[in-house]
C-alpha cells in the first residue's frame, strides 16, 4: 500500500509539470491544475494516516485477510503475543495455515460464514499467550465480505490480574471474617467481664449504686475508696460502662503491681532512644493508649511522689510528654482511680501531694467493707453459689443456718473472701447434701465453742433458735442482772423476755433481782 501512495504521487509530480509546460487554453490549464494538486494534496493527507505504521503502534494483534481468507496483513503486536512472524502467514490463505497447523483455530472462517462480528477465545500454540480474538467483516458496495479484520487481545496478564484479584479478595475476606470474629469474642468478653454486675441490696450499697448513677455519664474525676476486696475494681467498671466513653478504650494500671522505677515508662511511654535499652521505635505510654476513654489508677496511694508531680501536670494540662521526648501529645481521658489508703492521712504524712489529692478527689465514693453490710452477704453468697455450680456443675446449697454463720463472720477480705470461700465450698460440696455448718466453720476457721455447743447436727431450726435464743437471753441476764437492763440490751420488752424466759425454761431465780 505504502508503494501505491509513492506511485500515485509521482505519477501525479509528473502528470503537474507536464501539464506546466505545455502552453494551454489558461482556464484548461488551471482546472486540470487544480484538480491534480487537490489529489495530490489528499493523497498526502492519506500518507499521513498510513495503517501499517499506526498498526504497528498499537498494543492489539491486527490479523487482515482478504473476502476469500488471504492474509494480508498482520501488524508487529500481532508477532508479540502469538510468536507467528508475517513472513510465515503473508499471502497464505487461513485454511491452508490451519492445515499447516500454525494456528488451531480460526476466526477468520466464521466471519466470512456468518458476515458478522465473532467474537472467541484463543490461545498460542507457540507461546501459549492467552488472547480474546474478535474479527470483524469489512463489506463492499454489493454487501460481499472484502476483508476481514481480527483484533487480538493478550489477556494473559488479564487472566492473571484476575486470579491475583480473586486471590486478594478471598485474602481481605478472610482477613474480613477473622476481624468480625475477634470482634465478637471481645465483645463476648467484654459482656463476660461486666456481668460482674454490682449486686447487693444493703443501704450502703443502694447508696454507692446512687453515686454511679449520678456521676457516670458527666466526665468527671472519680476517686473510689474501700477495703481491699470491697468492690472497688466493680464500681469502675460500672461507672465506664455507663459512661459516653464505653466504646472507648478502659485501660487499668495497678501502681502497686509495677515496680516503681518502670511505672514511669509505663504511664506515660518514652521517645525513641529515650535511655540506653530503649526500643528503637519507643513506647507508647498507658495514658497515650486510653486517649478517648478511661484510664483506672488502681491502688493511687502507691503512686511514687516524683510520678504523683507529672500525673498531676498530665491533668492539668490534658497532655502527656514521653521520658526524653519534646512534644507534648494532647489527650483526652477520664480519670478514675482507686485505693484501700486513706489518702488524707498519706497527704498529711507528706507521701502524697495534696493538690493531686483534690485533683483526683472531685467526685468521691466510699464502698464499705462488706462486714459493715451484712444484709448483702447472703444475696451475694447466693450470686456466687449460682456462679460456681454453673462453673462446676454442681448443685450445692447453703442451710439458713449456714448462711447465719457467713453474717456473723467479720469478712477482713471482704467480697473477694466471700467469693472465695463459696467456690471452695461448692468445690468440696457433696451430691444431695447441703453444705453443712461444719464445712462452712472450718473455711472460715471459726469454730466459737458457742456455735458448737449450740448446734448440734441432728437438730432442727427450730430447736437451734430456740438454743440460741435461751444462750443469749441467760447470757444477758448474768451480765445485766434484771430483767429490765436484760431486755434493753437485747432491745425488746421485759415482758418478752419473761415470757420467753418462761417457755424456753430460764429459772428466773429471784423475781426481785430481775425486775
Ligand atoms: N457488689 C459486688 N457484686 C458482685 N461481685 C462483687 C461485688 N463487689 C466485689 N465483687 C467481686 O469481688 C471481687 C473483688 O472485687 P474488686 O476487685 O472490685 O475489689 P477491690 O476493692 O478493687 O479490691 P483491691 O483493692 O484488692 O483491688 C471481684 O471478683 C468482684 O467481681
Amino acid at each position: 500500500m505504502r508503494s501505491n501512495w509513492n506511485t500515485s504521487e509521482t505519477i501525479l509530480k509528473g502528470l503537474i509539470s507536464k501539464i506546466e509546460k505545455q502552453h494551454w487554453d489558461v482556464s484548461a490549464y488551471r482546472e486540470i491544475s487544480t484538480g491534480l494538486k487537490k489529489v495530490l494534496d489528499e493523497l498526502t493527507e492519506t500518507k499521513e494516516l498510513d495503517f501499517r505504521e499506526i498498526g504497528d503502534h498499537l498494543y492489539d494483534g491486527i490479523y487482515i485477510t482478504d473476502g476469500q481468507g488471504k492474509t494480508l496483513y498482520v501488524n508487529e503486536a500481532y508477532t508479540r503475543i502469538t510468536g507467528i512472524r508475517p513472513e510465515e502467514v503473508l499471502g497464505k490463505y487461513v485454511d491452508e495455515l490451519l492445515q499447516e497447523g500454525v494456528y488451531f483455530n480460526a476466526v477468520t472462517p466464521e466471519v466470512l460464514k456468518q458476515k458478522k462480528q465473532v467474537n472467541a477465545m484463543g490461545e498460542s500454540l507457540r507461546n501459549g499467550t492467552k488472547m480474546l480474538v474478535t474479527g470483524s467483516p469489512v463489506f463492499d458496495d454489493e454487501g460481499n465480505v472484502k476483508k476481514v479484520v481480527i483484533i487480538d487481545r493478550e489477556i494473559t496478564d488479564l487472566l492473571q490480574m484476575k486470579a491475583n484479584l480473586e486471590a486478594s479478595q478471598k485474602q481481605i475476606k478472610a482477613v474480613e471474617k477473622d476481624k468480625i470474629k475477634s470482634a465478637l469474642e471481645v465483645e463476648h468478653l467484654r459482656k463476660l467481664h461486666f456481668q460482674k454486675k454490682l449486686i447487693g441490696n444493703s443501704l450502703e450499697t443502694r447508696q454507692v449504686i446512687k453515686s454511679i448513677e449520678q456521676v457516670a455519664s458527666l466526665d468527671v474525676t472519680v476517686l473510689i475508696t474501700g477495703e481491699t476486696g470491697a468492690g472497688k475494681e466493680v464500681i469502675a467498671d460500672e461507672i465506664y460502662q455507663n459512661s459516653v466513653r464505653k466504646n472507648g478504650p478502659f485501660i487499668k494500671v495497678n501502681c502497686a503491681a509495677i515496680p516503681s522505677n518502670l511505672l514511669e515508662a509505663e504511664l506515660f511511654g518514652y521517645a525513641k532512644g529515650a535511655f540506653t535499652g530503649a526500643t528503637s521505635t519507643g513506647k507508647t505510654g498507658l495514658f497515650e493508649l486510653a486517649d478517648k476513654g478511661t484510664i483506672m489508677l488502681d491502688e493511687i496511694g502507691d503512686m511514687p511522689m516524683e510520678l504523683q508531680s507529672k500525673l498531676l501536670r498530665v491533668i492539668q494540662h490534658k497532655e502527656v510528654t514521653r521520658i526524653g521526648g519534646a512534644k507534648p501529645v494532647k489527650l483526652d481521658v477520664r480519670i478514675l482511680s482507686a485505693t484501700n489508703c486513706d489518702l488524707k492521712e498519706l497527704v498529711k504524712q507528706g507521701r502524697f501531694r495534696e493538690d493531686l489529692y483534690y485533683r483526683l478527689n472531685v467526685f468521691p465514693i466510699h464502698i464499705p467493707p462488706l462486714r459493715s453490710r451484712v444484709e448483702d452477704i447472703e444475696i451475694l453468697a447466693r450470686h456466687f453459689m449460682e456462679v460456681y455450680n454453673s462453673k462446676y456443675s454442681k448443685n450445692a446449697v447453703i442451710e439458713p443456718l449456714g448462711f447465719e454463720m457467713l453474717r456473723q463472720y467479720s469478712w477482713p477480705g471482704n467480697i473477694r473472701e466471700l467469693q472465695n470461700i463459696i467456690e471452695r465450698l461448692v468445690i468440696v460440696s457433696e451430691p444431695g447434701r447441703a453444705i453443712s455448718n461444719e464445712q462452712i466453720g472450718n473455711l472460715l476457721n471459726i469454730h466459737p465453742s458457742y456455735m458448737s455447743e449450740l448446734v448440734i447436727e441432728e437438730m432442727g431450726l427450730k430447736e437451734i433458735v430456740n438454743n440460741i435464743e435461751k444462750k443469749t437471753i441467760e447470757k444477758a441476764l448474768a451480765l445485766c442482772g434484771s430483767t429490765r437492763k436484760a431486755a434493753k440490751v437485747l432491745k425488746v420488752d421485759q415482758s418478752t423476755i419473761v415470757k420467753k424466759a418462761k417457755r424456753l425454761g430460764i429459772v428466773l431465780k429471784d423475781e426481785k433481782t430481775h425486775q
